[in-house]
């Protein structure tokens, strides 16, 4: 079992990916689908006049803070828009893919988050009101249903909270978390950029291999939010994924390059 996750930063191809996992899929190679949508979710905020605010924990990671207004939105954008219209791709290459979000089935289940501490100016403050949490449990139950019967599940956020309230969560370690829970034998994280950069946006310092032991050790190159993909690659290796790949999604065959060990592996 391989987990993709593609990410939904400017510059990936989507048909691109998806007519790389059509044709994996086609010779029988069991593959699920996790996506984000950031990019377009700050778009379409926006244009509704409820432009994305970002903020910074006192320890370095970068957020999306998610009023309800923000969650409605970025639902509409990453089940709707983003989710169909991968799905839609998926179909018109002859694959019987099922878009779901981690609400639908409590695939993706963690702690509600109501409040943020984040740096702004200088100063510690405590923002309320935000949906957001982390994925602590994975329930393959739907997923096994959906394989079993040869549909290819296309999954994103949001997750669901242990009420049952939609939280945003970060897609990168959902992966992970779904990866661990499924005993997958491949992670692959591919976003707009050719893997982790040394130096970014220098595309020539692109580290090529990471041991899994140290992975924690190159958080200090991932700049925001590729610190998320790095813990999340920390957290697959360390939950018995054997090999985690930052890879590239703009162009050519993107699954099937970073099998081929393009990018960034760590194992
Ligand atoms: N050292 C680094 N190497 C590579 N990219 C980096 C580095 N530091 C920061 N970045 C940034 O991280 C971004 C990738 O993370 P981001 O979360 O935006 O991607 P995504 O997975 O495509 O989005 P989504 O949140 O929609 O799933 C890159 O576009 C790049 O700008």
């Amino acid at each position: 079992m391989i987990v993709v996750k593609v990410g939904g930063s400017a510059g990936i191809d989507y048909d691109a990916v998806c007519a790389d996992i059509a044709a994996r899929w086609k010779n029988g190679e069991r593959l699920i689908l996790v996506h984000g949508g950031s990019g377009e979710t700050n778009r379409v905020a926006e244009a509704l006049g409820h432009p994305p605010r970002f903020v910074t924990s006192p320890s370095g990671y970068t957020s999306r803070f998610t009023d309800r207004q923000t969650l409605e939105i970025f639902e509409m954008v990453y089940c709707g828009k983003m989710n169909k219209g991968i799905v839609e791709r998926l179909q018109r290459l002859g694959v019987n893919a099922v878009g779901l979000s981690g609400l639908d089935g409590r695939i993706f289940e963690g702690r509600h988050k109501d409040s943020v501490r984040a740096v702004e100016n200088g100063k510690v403050k405590v923002l309320r009101g935000d949906h957001t949490g982390t994925v602590e449990k994975v329930n393959t139950g739907l997923i096994d249903l959906l394989l079993a019967g040869g549909y290819l599940p296309v999954l994103t956020p949001p997750a669901s909270s242990y009420d049952g309230v939609a939280i945003n969560v970060d897609g990168d370690r959902a992966a992970a978390a779904l990866a661990v829970a499924l005993k997958a034998d491949a992670l692959l994280l591919l976003s707009n950029v050719p893997g982790l950069l040394r130096a970014y946006p220098d595309e020539s310092s692109l580290i090529r291999e990471i041991p899994a032991a140290d992975v924690e050790n190159y958080l200090e190159f991932a700049q925001d939010r590729m610190k998320k993909k790095v813990l999340g690659a920390a957290e697959a290796v360390q939950g018995g994924v054997r090999r985690v790949i930052f890879g590239d999604a703009r162009h050519g065959q993107p699954v099937s390059a970073a099998l081929g060990g393009q990018g960034t592996v760590v194992s």
